[in-house]
């Protein structure tokens, strides 16, 4: 018998715990014998960091299972009211050697979500993929453009939403998910700074695989992802994926064109950034080549 209860024994515990456990817990057990965890880590953002590659990227490895789909169990309440039974439901298959993660990047900007993600496991991993702040909010308003536009919705150009009476909109939400420092002080009241791992998401974009191999230390897996998973596609002009001799790209909503913003409005947000990039850097004793 191990002396340390495993994965899966501190698991029921937990769901014992909070009172979840479902009567039959054979429930969540494949005929193959694999069965689902609750996730050992967690990509808890931020909203366009390249939370999608990261996860894509991770999955190479065969000890990696990760839910498909943004699960938004802690920030929506109508989830997490169900419980850990119903997280539990919606982790994919694995088998015990393997870590199994989630990503829903509205995690990291969200304030109730360190907390509940420290009563579930107060040990658990995170990792979080951030970007230029100031190309994370163009990225940002890209998504939501397109959003309006898939419904046949109208949106306004960026600058009317980043400027109101000739200065920058603090109340645009975009802006106030760029403040890196200040949702990272709600993290860091529930975990220590070397439970969270900081992908360098611009790096990942333009060079994946170091990025990818301190990902696999940080999360004590052994190094089985290679350079030779990763080619760069000229069309896409992003890298794209090669496992076991299939190449695939994300989705065509990743890696789209952003708007072409006046210099000088650019020059605004860039000086908007600088103060809180580096008290980030303060908070997190590294920096980051951000404008
Ligand atoms: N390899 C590769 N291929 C395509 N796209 C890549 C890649 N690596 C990182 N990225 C960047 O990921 C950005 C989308 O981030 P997320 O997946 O976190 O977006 S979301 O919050 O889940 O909507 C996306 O943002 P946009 O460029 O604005 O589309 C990409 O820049």
């Amino acid at each position: 018998h191990p002396a340390v209860p495993g994965p899966g024994a501190r698991q029921q515990e937990l769901l014992r715990k909070m009172g979840t456990l479902q009567e039959d817990t054979r429930e969540g057990a494949a005929a193959n014998g694999s069965t689902k965890q609750l996730p050992q880590t967690i990509i808890i953002g931020v909203r366009k960091g390249g939370t999608r590659a990261l996860l894509e990227m991770l999955s190479l490895h065969p000890d990696v299972a990760a839910a498909e789909n943004e699960v938004h169990f802690f920030d929506w309440e109508e989830h997490y009211s169900q419980g850990l039974g119903w997280y539990l439901t919606q982790m994919p298959f694995s088998s015990p050697n393997q870590l199994t993660v989630e990503k829903t990047p509205a995690y990291f900007t969200s304030p109730k979500v360190p907390e509940r993600i420290h009563s579930m496991n107060p040990a658990i991993r995170l990792l979080l993929i951030l970007r230029d702040p100031s190309e994370r909010v163009l990225s940002d308003y890209t998504q939501v453009l397109y959003n309006h536009l898939q419904k046949r919705k109208p949106y306004p150009p960026i600058e009317d939403l980043l400027v109101r009476d000739g200065r920058l909109n603090m109340d645009y939400k975009a802006l106030n998910r760029s403040l890196y420092h200040a949702h990272m002080l709600n993290w860091l009241r529930f975990f220590p700074l070397g439970h969270i791992h900081i992908v360098d998401g611009d790096r990942l974009i333009r060079d994946p695989f170091p990025e990818i191999q301190k990902v696999e230390r940080f999360l004590k897996l052994s190094p089985q992802i290679n350079a030779s998973n990763f080619y760069f596609n000229k069309t896409k002009g992003f890298y794209c994926l090669r496992d076991s001799g299939k190449d695939r790209c994300l989705h065509e909503s990743k890696g789209r064109a952003h708007p072409q913003v006046d210099p000088k409005l650019l020059d605004k947000l860039h000086e908007y950034f600088h103060e809180p990039n580096k008290k980030f850097f303060e908070l997190v004793g590294r920096t980051f080549d951000w404008h």
